[in-house]
């Protein structure tokens, strides 16, 4: 599934519009059914939950199908009779003129538009915020079908009616002729009090900067009314781009996202805002994304594997042995985080590669063989107190030279001359390289681009306060637009970046992006990270190219939390190695 900027999203609509030649107003009657269903599907979720309605939730309640189905006797449209149901077409006699008349009866039924129709719709009454711009048409267009379904609209309008151009005044004018109530911001009393719901169609993809006068009193009000919000394409509030909260900002409990995800639909705070998502097809064809360089998307198995190529399934060969699967050395642990290595070294392994050689400061090694048996251990040097020292990077280059691939990072510690220690490694490893944690704060501190590479692929797994320094930016900016900044860091710097956090962000050098959307909060606790990082070298030494690795590796680890939280009794007792448990 793409995932679009504002401007990209533009662009879509203008190809559909000027070259495929479908009119405006017909995307925006699409948007404007979209939202309406998705309304019926909340009031029909509401009533369901409130137990009102059995048959609520199946969308087909009983009262809707005695007044629709109609039912429809003998092949020759002999006598249509509706509303008293299934009885009738028991009374089939043979009369169609087939001779031999021992066939049963072709019942047929013929339904009405089920996705908009809703039992008790007397009992709702929806408040339509509607803004001047084409979201506010949606609005409008939402407005009539869910009149239509007999539910009580009234729209709000944030400015003068008469300001509405092109098709949103087509909308409006529509919603006029029908007699649909309308109140104005400033001129009129808004019940917001009075009403079950509100469809939030005031700010979409043209929305700049903080909502303005009316529009900040109406999301504000919308917000405080308590009253569930079904938001047209995004959020009014919400910066469409990077998922960044303007004040006051819409929170939803539904947003209807039309054609395509908006890239601040997936990142946090936005995606807080936007409560539950719903992408509704418009008519502008997902394809026109790819052929207009949209560049990111959301990270699902049909991604990972017809866009990416991955064998999710990962098949096993009946011939494969250990040596197939690729060897793994890790340098990574000292005194007193021996167990980042462990963490790393068993991920690796249990992600499927054949082996793992862990290196580690030679001090350490009496305390952790043993501590898993399947894993070889390499004593590095270092010093007596297990840390590691400048002079351990010729044997980890002497050890990296033979293996498929090489992590660092994990529990390593700083130590004098690490800079020095990395560069040797960068320019020294010649197989994919795996960095995370104490070689990325290292990495921050070096003009790392114009050190000498041989040409390998190069994995940065930084959490945001990493990312930050790596970047030379502060937290909450890198929080602000993780898309954004991952897919210039890795453009710019050469390399695969794994933006670690909710909804991990993957870019590639040539500025793909994959956001992840398995995993748990659970999953915040120590080493899990450490996790990653040996599931993503596990996974590059059986072959599998940087990139594959790495969003199969975040998309693996995410569903092993998720399984490993639901294990527990409760999802905050999930510590790192259970990840590991329920890979
Ligand atoms: N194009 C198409 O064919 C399709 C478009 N679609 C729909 O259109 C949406 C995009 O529509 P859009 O481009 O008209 O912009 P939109 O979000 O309605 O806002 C513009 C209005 O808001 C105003 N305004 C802006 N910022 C503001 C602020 N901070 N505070 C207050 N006011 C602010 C601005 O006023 P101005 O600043 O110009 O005076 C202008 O009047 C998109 O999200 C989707 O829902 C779909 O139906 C598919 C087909
Ligand atoms: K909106």
């Amino acid at each position: 599934m793409d995932l679009v900027t504002a401007e990209e999203m533009r662009q879509l609509d203008r190809t559909t519009i000027e070259k495929l030649g479908i009119p405006a107003i017909a995307l925006m009657e699409n948007a404007g059914r979209a939202i309406a269903e998705e309304v019926i599907a909340l009031c029909r979720r509401r009533q369901y939950n409130s137990g009102n309605s059995v048959h609520a939730d199946a969308g087909h309640g009983s009262d809707w199908g005695m007044e629709s189905d109609i039912v429809r006797r003998g092949s020759n449209g002999g006598s249509v009779t509706g509303g008293t149901g299934r009885s009738i077409g028991g009374g089939w006699n043979g009369s169609s003129g087939v001779s031999g008349g021992a066939q049963p009866p072709q019942e047929f039924r013929v339904s009405a538009d089920r996705a908009l129709t809703l039992d008790h719709a007397a009992a709702e009454h929806w408040l339509i915020l509607a803004g001047k711009g084409n979201n506010g048409g949606d609005g409008l267009a939402a407005a009539r079908h869910l009149r239509e379904a007999g539910l009580a609209v009234t729209l709000v309008y944030a400015a003068a009616p008469q300001t509405l151009a092109g098709e949103a005044a087509v909308q409006r004018d529509a919603a006029a002729a029908l007699g649909i109530p309308a109140v104005v911001h400033g001129r009129d009393r808004i019940d917001f009090a009075g009403c079950t719901g509100i469809v939030d169609a005031l700010l979409g993809t043209g929305s700049a900067g903080e909502p303005r006068g009316a529009y900040a009193d109406l999301i504000a009000a919308a917000n405080a009314s308590g009253k569930p919000i079904v938001s047209a394409d995004i959020p009014s509030g919400l910066d469409a781009d990077t998922g960044a909260l303007h004040e006051p900002c819409i929170h939803a409990a539904v947003t209807v996202c039309l054609a395509l995800l908006k890239r601040g639909l997936v990142q946090y705070p936005g995606a807080g805002a936007a409560g539950r998502v719903v992408v509704r097809s418009i008519g502008i064809p997902a394809a026109l994304a790819r052929e207009a360089g949209v560049q990111a998307s959301l990270l699902t198995p049909e991604v990972l594997q017809t866009r990416l190529g991955v064998d999710v399934s990962r098949r096993r060969s009946p011939e494969g042995h250990k040596g197939t699967y690729g060897h793994v050395l890790l340098a990574a642990g000292s005194l007193s985080m021996s167990g980042a290595g462990l963490l790393a070294a068993r991920a690796a392994l249990r992600a499927g590669c054949g082996l793992v050689t862990w290196a580690l400061p030679a001090a350490l090694l009496p305390y952790v063989i043993g501590a898993a048996p399947e894993i070889m251990l390499a004593a590095a040097g270092g010093g007596e107190d297990g840390t590691w020292n400048a002079e351990t990077a010729a044997e980890v280059l002497r050890l990296g030279g033979k293996r498929d691939v090489v992590a660092t990072g994990p529990g390593l510690g700083r130590f004098a001359g690490d800079r020095e220690w990395l560069r040797m490694l960068w320019e020294g490893i010649s197989s994919p390289l795996v960095l995370d944690a104490d070689a990325l704060n290292i990495l921050a501190e070096c003009n790392y681009t114009e050190w000498s590479s041989p040409g390998r692929p190069v994995i940065l797994t930084p959490h945001p306060g990493e990312m930050a320094r790596l970047a030379g930016v502060s937290t909450p900016q890198v929080q602000r637009d993780r898309i954004g900044l991952a897919q210039a860091y890795a453009v710019k710097h050469s390399v695969v970046l794994v933006l670690k956090g909710s909804h991990t962000v993957i870019a590639s050098p040539e500025g793909e992006v994959y956001v992840n959307a398995t995993g748990h909060p659970g999953m915040g606790t120590g080493g899990a990270g450490d996790v990653l990082t040996g599931m993503i070298a596990g996974l590059l030494a059986q072959g599998m190219d940087a990139v594959q690795a790495a969003a199969f590796g975040v998309y693996l680890h995410g569903l092993a939390g998720e399984r490993a939280a639901g294990s527990r009794n409760h999802p905050s007792a999930l510590i790192a190695g259970d990840m590991i448990e329920a890979l």
